[in-house]
């Protein structure tokens, strides 16, 4: 897909629903007695992975435009699948329906696509198998596809190296079926949508600083569930309201849950012109809408307990810090190395091909912004992030920019470029 520079971005625009979330209401629907309806379900294809693995574990689940219906059959309602439960491109789908397939009386196998067959599962085999489930990498590397035969489960209580809402939701998710509560401790604390949704749900969650716990065998019940929007959608037009000359964006529904909302903390610390409107709860997470103008932005240093509530706005970030003056560090990412690519190298290599001072780090990226960008071909090496943050930084940057593989924004936001173009002013 090829984009220029434009001279200006107005206009409003509808952030569709959170994929997180979205994953979650199909998961903890489907464990619950009766029917939850959702509205705003994200229809990217990770959520639609997730729908298909529960269809495949017995659950009908009604997929219609403007709502989801889906016919839970309680806590030990699913079945046996006939075979290997796919889960496309989605790392939450992978980690988070482990927990639960952990618990189940039969075996499941568990795969997906090349990019997920690279990315690491010891970080809930470890936790798993210490709750007395058996669980098989079946290449020996850590990775998909994995078998897991369910059993008996013991509560336990986890001090997760990682800071992961998806280590975190898969240990709770297991928890359900513990013959004892089970405890998560997490390095710093991770989006809290799964203890949240399945409080809503009837579950009984406790959280205290860093450490959530679980009882076992709770009645969950169906609800009605409204999606908010994605804040990590949502990032990609507050950059790019900040950084194109004579911008002025409304982009509503947006999700501010404070677990997700770093995205925000930097842009205004970075000098960004943003203005929080009709503020809400929706779905039992705040939401609101945001007036985004065009701002000069100065370089800042992003690191530590921020990282986990921006985590997946961290390509935006770096891209939106070409265009600020000054030195951005971002530091405490490692993450970043295993996602849908290794973050840190597609960015920084993209982003040198676009003409930008960047240097990767061990656990991020510097960037000494100001330089003007210029077109080049861009990989997004199917990563849907690096797509979209790359569409955003070729609005801004000088000549021609050509993104391969650009269709991978499928995966969390298929209607994005529709929505960018919708904006641009001839
Ligand atoms: O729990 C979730 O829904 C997610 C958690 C994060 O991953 P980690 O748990 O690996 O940090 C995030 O990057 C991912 O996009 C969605
Ligand atoms: C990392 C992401 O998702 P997942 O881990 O579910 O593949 C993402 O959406 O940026």
């Amino acid at each position: 897909m090829i984009f220029h520079k434009v001279t200006s971005l107005k206009g409003e625009v509808t952030i569709p629903g959170d994929k997180s979330i979205s994953h979650r209401a199909v998961m903890f629907g489907s464990l619950a007695e009766g029917t939850t309806e959702v509205t705003n379900f994200l229809q990217g294809a990770d959520c639609l992975s997730t729908i298909s693995c529960f269809r495949k574990l017995g659950i009908e689940i009604e997929n219609t435009p403007d709502r989801i219906l889906i016919h839970g059959k309680g806590l030990h309602g699913l079945s046996e699948p006939t075979d290997t439960l796919d889960t496309g491109n989605s790392g939450t789908t992978t980690r988070l329906i482990s927990g639960i397939l952990a618990g189940q009386p039969f075996t499941t196998v568990l795969n997906g696509d090349a990019s997920i067959q690279t990315r690491p599962m010891k970080r809930i085999i470890t936790p798993l198998s210490m709750m007395g489930a058996d669980i098989t990498s079946l290449k020996g590397n850590d990775c998909a596809p994995l078998r897991i035969c369910g059993s008996q489960l013991h509560g336990i209580t986890y001090q997760s190296p990682v800071a992961s809402a998806q280590v975190k939701s898969c240990v709770l998710l297991a928890g359900l079926y513990a013959d004892a509560p089970t405890s998560v401790a997490e390095p710093i604390l991770s989006r809290n949508h799964t203890e949240l949704m399945l409080t809503g749900f009837g579950a009984k969650v406790t959280s205290s600083g860093t450490t959530a716990t679980i009882e076992p065998e709770p009645d969950l019940k169906g609800m009605k569930i409204e999606i908010p929007g994605d804040i990590s959608s949502a990032a990609y037009f507050i950059a790019a309201g900040l950084i194109i000359p004579n911008s002025e964006i409304l982009v509503k529904n947006v999700g501010i849950n404070p677990t997700r909302d770093g995205i925000l903390r930097v842009a205004k610390e970075m000098g960004g012109d943003i203005t929080i409107l009709n503020e809400k709860i929706s779905g039992g997470e705040p939401t609101c809408d945001l007036l985004v103008r065009s701002s000069s932005l100065k370089g800042v240093t992003v690191g530590g307990e921020i990282i986990p509530t921006l985590i997946d706005e961290i390509p935006m970030i770096a891209v939106m810090a070409c265009f600020a003056e000054g030195t951005t560090i971002i530091k405490d990412a490692q993450e970043l190395k295993v996602k849908e690519s290794n973050r840190i190298d597609t960015v920084v290599t993209n982003l040198k091909a676009m003409g930008a001072h960047i240097e990767a780090t061990d656990d991020g990226m510097i960037i000494e912004g100001g330089y003007p960008l210029h077109g080049a071909v861009i990989d997004s090496h199917l990563d849907h992030r690096i797509a979209m943050s790359f569409a955003v930084g070729a609005l801004g940057a000088d000549g021609e920019t050509t993104i391969e593989g650009a269709d991978c924004v499928k995966i969390s936001y298929p209607e994005f470029y529709e929505s960018l173009k919708s904006l641009i002013q001839q």
